[in-house]
């Protein structure tokens, strides 16, 4: 646990407990023999403290912490502060790997500290909505002033060996053998006095400015955390750090106990766990084919056929990763942009030297040999069969052909191929090189060895995978539809966009559903209800009722932003901006390709169509057209800048447009609905409780394994708050299931033709039987 050796004066205590070297109360326990044994033996005149194997100490184990122990552990972890901070020998830290949490803390109590290059340190409790608990909130600060510590804190961001040298976290950087190094350093520094060594004994440098520095800081940090509370309390301990040290501990230990026993901090510790355990899949149809039994395909080269902006994405993934990419897109414009951007995304990343591992092709031959192949092209099933159908002749026969679908079947894009085993779904989140997500779809012939790969895919580029069977919008668009599609029937009954928008962001989502839709597109959800026949210009059956489809009700006002040219922020102007009047339109509207910023006057086009609406549909589903093909259209009226003022460029600050008020105001008594007012409450409620009760579905048909599978899409993939731990985990330990079952009655009673709100059988059956998620599938096993 804690090995003990002496090279002449300097006693070693080297931490072993594999892989990371957390602290059990075990360790600890060791460490304070080993402590005492040094201090006792006279021959000891210095100490050195040291991680073996991969890492320096990287913090509490967290199973530990959580569980019963949690009490042993921390009064073992204040023995070894006291200790170590008491010491009359001189202590030396000698860190490589990752210094976390406690294990920091560990190094901020002793008297030196020595780093290798490549060595991390940092205090990530915040992001297990707990604090440093160990002391430090008290030590960091009387290093590096009040508010560089909150900003460290509050953010749990890395420290890079450098930075903490320059920071004087670090006494010296070590190249060559650290722990030969420590040694000698340990010998150097003996006899020397210690009382300026120890942290506890030093002034906060900005004690003076410390009310003002919280004050300037405390509006950021609110916004940042978005209900959690952990940021702030983090804070309030920082404070307390211009007390004697003694004081300021008991004020931590106060605020630790607090955020420990909230469930915030159990959410984000469950989430902790479940970012790791979505790896450990199984088939949902045959739970013998798993991480365990089923063999990846060795990835070396990796062919993406698009390079617009999610190929390009997936390319800078790639290449950071250390794959070969042979990027085709048969549009040189595109080709050339998508170049530039990956070139410019890699240079920030001073990673340059990946672009040599970058091949770009307009010529899908130059596929021939790569190890597998993504497909980033338009999301449009005939394209994408199209494009599989030509990969299927090109590619090696072993190679794997994923494509990358927000929604699309992937059972017809197999078929389309003589390997259909060996065709997959990767659904990746825009922006690709950024978002951590990666849900990755089985079809019904997809082989256990390519789901492995895979899912060994997202490892490898240090994405989160998670595996989820193949429907329509997978798991996370498919429960976004409910979701959507009840801030739309708010809109109905009374409440403006922005009121919508304000109380989910409350909640703590980064976005409202219509400032999310504006700034992914609008016309991404027309599309597709475009394909399925759903709007008003290619259905429904005349003897329909207008605000019905299939029998469920339908709200068609987002058809008619997008049919007034209001896409989102790329027309400058989406559900918070409208065209002054729709002949302005059909007098001004122009098209912009994005690739080369042309300008295409429409009434030119219009000349061979019958109508505007029939023009613009046309362009944007028409991903055969030459000019289509390979970029994507913005709409922009002539009058632009005074539109698109509503959107800056470059700004996502959407404000309320009083022309769509007045549209949704007019549609309203069209219509015959009285608006009324609607709570915050209410607001949440059906918006979450549809999109969650859509998760039991999901659940129910096997389409994901697991809930935590839905928590990690959702956290990963679509902001959902980390601090509430995930749709699934949130209404099982928050609100209840009980709870959720009975607000969907009333909702449903009251809304018995919204079919997103009658609860889901499984839900019901679960209530009855008192049920849990974790019994379906959700491991606790760590919580
Ligand atoms: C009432 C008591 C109060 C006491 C106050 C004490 C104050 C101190 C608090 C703390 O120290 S909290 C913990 C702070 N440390 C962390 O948050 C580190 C968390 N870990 C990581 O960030 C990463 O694991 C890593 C260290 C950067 C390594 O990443 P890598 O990708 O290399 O490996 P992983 O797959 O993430 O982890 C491997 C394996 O280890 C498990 N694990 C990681 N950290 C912990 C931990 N702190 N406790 C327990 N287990 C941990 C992780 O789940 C993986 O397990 P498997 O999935 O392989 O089973």
């Amino acid at each position: 646990m804690a090995e003990y050796s002496t090279y002449g004066s300097v006693a070693v205590l080297q931490v072993n407990n594999p892989p990371l070297n957390t602290f059990t109360r075990h360790v600890l326990q060791a460490l304070v023999s080993g402590l005492e044994r040094a201090q006792r033996d006279p021959a000891v005149r210095s100490i050195v403290i040291a991680g073996k194997g991969p890492t320096f100490p990287a913090g509490a184990d967290l199973e530990e912490l959580l569980g019963t122990a949690a009490a042993p552990l921390l009064s073992n972890l204040r023995m070894v502060d006291k200790h170590v901070d008491t010491c009359q020998k001189p202590i030396v830290c000698a860190i490589h790997g990752t210094a976390l949490g406690g294990g920091f803390e560990l190094a901020l109590a002793s008297h030196y500290r020595l780093a290798v290059p490549s060595a991390t340190l940092s205090l990530p409790e915040v992001h297990l909505g707990m604090l440093p608990g160990a002391g430090g909130t008290q030590r960091l600060p009387r290093v590096v002033g009040v508010k560089s510590a909150i900003q460290l804190i509050t953010s749990g961001q890395d420290i890079k060996a450098q930075q903490a040298l320059t920071l004087g976290l670090v006494d010296k950087i070590v190249q060559g053998d650290l722990l030969k190094e420590a040694v000698s350093f340990a010998r150097s520094v003996e006899g020397r006095p210690l009382e300026d060594r120890r942290i506890s004994q030093r002034t906060v440098p900005d004690a003076d400015k410390v009310d003002e520095v919280v004050e300037a800081t405390r509006k950021t940090i609110l916004r940042k955390a978005r209900g959690a509370i952990a940021p702030l309390t983090c804070v309030q301990a920082i404070q307390a750090s211009v007390l004697p040290f003694a004081a300021g501990m008991a004020r931590e230990a106060d605020l630790m106990t607090y955020l420990m026993t909230s469930w915030q901090a159990a959410a984000q510790q469950y989430v902790f766990f479940s970012e790791r355990e979505v790896r450990q899949w199984s088939h949902p149809r045959d739970k013998h084919i798993n991480f365990r039994t089923a063999k990846p395909t060795v990835i070396k080269s990796v062919g993406v056929v698009g390079a617009g902006t999610m190929g390009a994405g997936i390319t800078i993934s790639l290449l950071q990763a250390g794959l070969k990419v042979v990027l085709l897109e048969v549009n040189k414009k595109q080709l050339d942009k998508a170049i530039a951007v990956i070139q410019k995304t890699l240079r920030q990343k001073s990673a340059s030297q990946k672009m040599s591992q970058l091949t770009t092709t307009m010529d899908y031959s130059q596929l021939s040999d790569v190890d597998m192949v993504i497909e980033a092209v338009f999301e449009n099933l005939r394209l994408k069969k199209e494009v599989f159908r030509k990969l299927d002749v090109i590619t090696k026969p072993q190679a794997v052909l994923a494509s990358n679908t927000s929604g699309l079947d992937i059972d017809k894009i197999a078929a389309a191929t003589k390997r259909p085993d060996k065709v997959v779904g990767t659904h990746f989140f825009s922006p690709a090189n950024v978002m951590r997500l990666l849900e990755n779809i089985y079809g019904k012939k997809t082989s256990a060895e390519t789901v492995a790969t895979v899912m060994q895919l997202a490892t490898t580029i240090g994405k989160v995978g998670v595996l989820v069977g193949n429907c329509a919008g997978f798991v996370g668009n498919r429960m976004l539809g409910p979701y959507r599609s009840e801030a739309l029937f708010l809109l109905e009954e009374g409440v403006d966009p922005q009121d919508v928008d304000r109380a989910i962001e409350e909640f703590g989502f980064p976005m409202g559903p219509f400032r999310m839709t504006d700034l992914a597109g609008n016309d991404i959800g027309w599309r597709r209800r475009i394909e399925a026949r759903l709007t008003t210009e290619h259905g429904p059956p005349p003897d329909t009722p207008a605000l019905y489809r299939r029998g469920d009700r339908y709200c068609p006002l987002p058809d008619m932003l997008c049919l007034q040219g209001r896409l989102g922020q790329k027309t400058g102007a989406g559900c918070m901006m409208l065209q002054e009047a729709k002949d302005d339109l059909t007098e001004n509207i122009y098209i912009r390709f994005r690739t080369d910023g042309s300008v295409f006057d429409l009434r030119r086009l219009l000349a061979h169509t019958k109508t505007l609406e029939e023009l613009i549909l046309d362009l944007l589903f028409a991903d055969d057209c030459a000019l289509l093909a390979h970029t994507e259209a913005a709409l922009m009226s002539h009058h632009a800048p005074s539109m698109c003022n509503r959107y800056d460029p470059g700004s996502r600050t959407a404000l309320p447009d009083p022309v769509v008020l007045q549209m949704i105001q007019d549609y309203r008594q069209e219509h015959g609905f009285k608006k009324r007012t609607i709570s915050s409450q209410e607001i949440v409620e059906r918006c979450l409780y549809s999109l969650i009760n859509e998760g039991f579905h999901v659940l129910d048909e096997g389409i994901a394994s697991r809930a935590l599978d839905i928590d990690v899409i959702y956290l990963f993939g679509y902001g959902w708050p980390r601090h509430t731990g995930g749709p699934m985990y949130y209404v099982e330990r928050v609100i209840g299931l009980e709870k959720l079952l009975r607000s969907l009655e009333t909702y449903s009673a009251r809304y018995p033709n919204h079919s997103h709100l009658q609860p889901s059988p499984l839900l019901r059956d679960m209530v009855a039987k008192g049920g849990s998620l974790a019994a379906l599938g959700t491991t606790d096993s760590k919580l």
